[in-house]
């Protein structure tokens, strides 16, 4: 299938100032502590650094990342979640906020809190930019949530279609070529 891009869903002051409000909500509940921000490669990377960025300087913030494809070149999930690369960070005793650009099937998200816990940190928190609710196969838990959205692909600051779009500064939908 042949996809171009279609309209803009969500535009680049939207996306700011809900990005800002979250950093906000994290900043009260953490505020003189230490978080460890674990981001999803590769869709999550535009989000955690606006969203670090924003957040309170009196958080001691500490990065990682991790790993996961489901999806390749395809608008589904392969249903499959396969780690490419895991944590740098000892989490055990911490306090750590995932964070991911979009929670769809749910299989990503479900998989990588499971494992997460399994390594004992403090506490665990979700951050998810985009919530499509109407796809969820399994039950997830978001903490922090940035928008709701339709059951439409999108792709733009940081989703992608086979690898591309991930670089566009707002959040679009695509159609087919006609
Ligand atoms: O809720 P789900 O149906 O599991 O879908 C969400 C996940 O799928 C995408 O990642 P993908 O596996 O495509 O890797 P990417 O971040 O490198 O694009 C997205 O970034 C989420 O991690
Ligand atoms: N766009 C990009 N990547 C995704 C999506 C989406 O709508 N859903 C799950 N991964
Ligand atoms: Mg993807």
């Amino acid at each position: 299938m042949n996809y171009r891009l279609s309209d803009v869903l969500i535009d680049e002051q939207r996306l700011r100032g809900r990005v800002r409000e979250i950093a906000d909500e994290i900043g009260r509940e953490h505020r003189g502590g230490e978080l460890i921000v674990i981001g999803v490669l590769k869709g999550a990377v535009l989000f955690l650094s606006d969203l670090i960025r924003e957040m309170d300087v009196d958080i001691c913030v500490k990065i990682d990342f991790m790993a996961v494809s489901s999806y390749g070149a395809s608008t589904k999930s392969s249903g499959v979640v396969r780690i490419v690369k895991d944590l740098d960070t000892d989490i055990k005793g911490k306090d750590v906020l995932l964070v991911e650009d979009i929670v769809d099937s749910g299989l990503t998200l479900s998989y990588l809190t499971r494992l997460l816990k399994e390594r004992d940190p403090r506490s665990l928190k979700t951050c998810v930019l985009l919530d499509k609710p109407d796809r969820r196969q399994v039950a997830v838990r978001v903490d922090y949530r940035g928008f709701s959205i339709p059951d439409e692909f999108v792709v733009g600051y940081g989703l992608d279609y086979a690898g591309l779009w991930r670089n566009l500064p707002a959040i679009y939908t695509l159609r087919t070529e006609a």
